[in-house]
């Protein structure tokens, strides 16, 4: 690994471009290596929906409070909400059952200027502690929880939560309309194609998802959060079959 003060080695996603046997995905150390390359150029609206991750963090985080990001990876949601907490008393957590992430988020963490201590645990997102929240991120990360356990979570984060405190919830998302997810999902192939992917990489990556990453209906979603104990549920952006939505907790 890289020294104290010097940025991780990345590297260019290849990992798809020759043929490999079928294996479901997983955040292991290859993924690590190449993920921020990866996720800029897989998923649409990525580098749009970090910044904003800031701007809506800076709106609803609450003096005193705890801010988490469940499934932080290399901490890139975890640093836009690190920039938007303008208190010294709050408190951010990175949670991540990677171990080859979690190891390489401290870098990035040690790396940036912002002085709000950061607490990083590598642990399951299903089990680690959450209490007097104001600001949860999932950026991505519920589409990899097995969809029985997904009510089990969001209700243990909306029973965290403190009133006026949200959820900001990134997903992949499905269509009820068969035609409405053909294009959808064509148009995600295209803007893969745009950003140098073939069409080897595209389809092997495909399969190496389809059991890993599940995909809802953005209704699933909204009517799970309110289900959950959230009151309001929104969607602030979209980008193709990319969606994140804001779960309101009221005053
Ligand atoms: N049960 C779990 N417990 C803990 N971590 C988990 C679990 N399941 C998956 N993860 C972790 O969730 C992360 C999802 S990536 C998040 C991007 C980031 N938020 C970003 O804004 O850059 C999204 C993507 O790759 O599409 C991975 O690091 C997994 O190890
Ligand atoms: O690459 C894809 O096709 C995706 O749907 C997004 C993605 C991004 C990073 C890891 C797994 C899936």
């Amino acid at each position: 690994m890289s020294k104290p003060g010097q940025p991780p080695k990345q590297e260019t996603d290849r990992l798809f471009a020759t043929e490999r046997r079928p294996e479901d995905f997983r955040f292991d150390a290859s993924v690590a290596r190449v993920f921020p390359d990866m996720i800029r150029r897989s998923v649409p609206g990525y580098t749009t929906i970090i910044p904003m991750i800031e701007v809506i963090t800076e709106q609803y985080v609450q003096a005193g409070s705890h801010c988490y990001d469940l499934g932080c990876s290399l901490g890139a949601s975890t640093l836009a909400m690190r920039h938007g907490i303008p208190h010294a008393d709050c408190t951010l957590v990175g949670v991540d059952n990677s171990e080859a992430m979690i190891e390489r988020c401290e870098h990035y963490i040690a790396l940036d200027d912002s002085e709000l201590p950061v607490t990083l645990r590598c642990e399951d997102i299903l089990e680690t502690e959450l209490s007097d929240a104001s600001v949860t991120t999932l950026n991505f990360t519920l589409q990899f929880v097995p969809p029985d356990q997904r009510t089990d979570l969001l209700t243990r984060i909306a029973q965290a939560t403190r009133p006026g405190g949200v959820l900001i919830l990134s997903e992949k998302i499905g269509f009820d309309s068969d035609q409405e997810q053909d294009i959808q999902t064509r148009l995600h192939h295209e803007f893969k194609r745009a950003n140098g992917y073939s069409d080897l990489e595209i389809s092997q990556k495909r399969s190496a998802i389809e059991q890993v990453l599940i995909p809802e209906t953005q209704a699933a979603h909204k009517k799970r959060l309110l289900a959950a104990g959230f009151d309001r549920v929104l969607v602030w952006y979209q980008c193709f079959n990319f969606v994140s939505m804001l779960a309101i907790k009221s005053h």
